[in-house]
């Protein structure tokens, strides 16, 4: 299980497969340097950022799915760890973000899918919905994908979200953290606070 949580009562987490780029955007959002790298499976235990005069906390959850090197009964854990996080912690959780690699993450989950299995990243939106956190899903390294619209379509088609995607501009973000660009994300973020009546949190967005 996951320690250190500082004791805050206002949360945003970022959750998602290993090396979507999570760490890469909370560096953005806080100018912190998050430790971000190519290897996957870089983040193990949670990154949190916190202020000593704000009762807030965001919070970068360590990353599943396949990582080279970890064996699959450490990323089964670590994916446990996360879920039970999310739960322990959904009523102080405001905004839960789930990062996808806009490149890659519509064909892992068709394999997946194909496979009988249900894919980590449908399952964690899913989760998400269920115990009631407002969930943006942030669709980044858009700088790799050629057809944006189609490609964001297809997004939303595997979460069970009719196209075409302008229409869930509150859920779905592309974004690419890498050159800085999130400006969808963070607008999503704060229609959400907003919505919450947390406006004294839209200044961390
Ligand atoms: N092309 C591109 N690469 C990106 C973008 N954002 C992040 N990356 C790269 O993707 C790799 C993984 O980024 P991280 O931020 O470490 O990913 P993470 O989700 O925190 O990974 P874990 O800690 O393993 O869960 C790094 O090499 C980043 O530079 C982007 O917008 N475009
Ligand atoms: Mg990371």
């Amino acid at each position: 299980m996951f320690e250190g949580r500082p004791d805050r009562s206002a949360e945003v987490v970022f959750c998602g497969r290993s090396n979507v780029g999570k760490s890469t955007i909370l560096r953005e959002l806080t100018g912190h340097d998050f430790t971000t790298g190519k290897k996957p499976g870089v983040t193990r235990s949670p990154g949190h950022y916190d202020w000593v005069s704000e009762d807030f906390v965001l919070t970068d959850l360590p990353g599943f799915g396949f990582m080279s090197g970890v064996p699959e009964e450490v990323r089964e854990t670590i994916k446990t760890d996360v879920v039970h996080y999310i739960e322990d912690h959904a009523d102080e959780i405001l905004v839960g973000v789930l990062v996808l690699d806009g490149k890659s993450a519509v064909d892992i989950i068709d394999r997946h899918a194909d496979r009988g299995e249900v894919p980590h990243d449908v399952e964690l939106f899913h989760f998400l919905q269920d115990v009631g956190i407002p969930t943006v899903v942030a669709v980044n390294k858009m700088d790799k994908v050629d057809d944006h619209d189609e490609r964001l379509n297809a997004v939303c088609d595997r979460l069970g979200l009719p196209s075409p995607w302008q229409q869930w501009q509150d859920t779905v973000a592309p974004v690419t953290a890498k050159r800085g660009s999130i400006t969808p994300l963070t607008e999503a973020v704060r229609t959400h606070l907003h919505d919450q009546r947390r406006d004294d949190l839209l200044k961390f967005f």
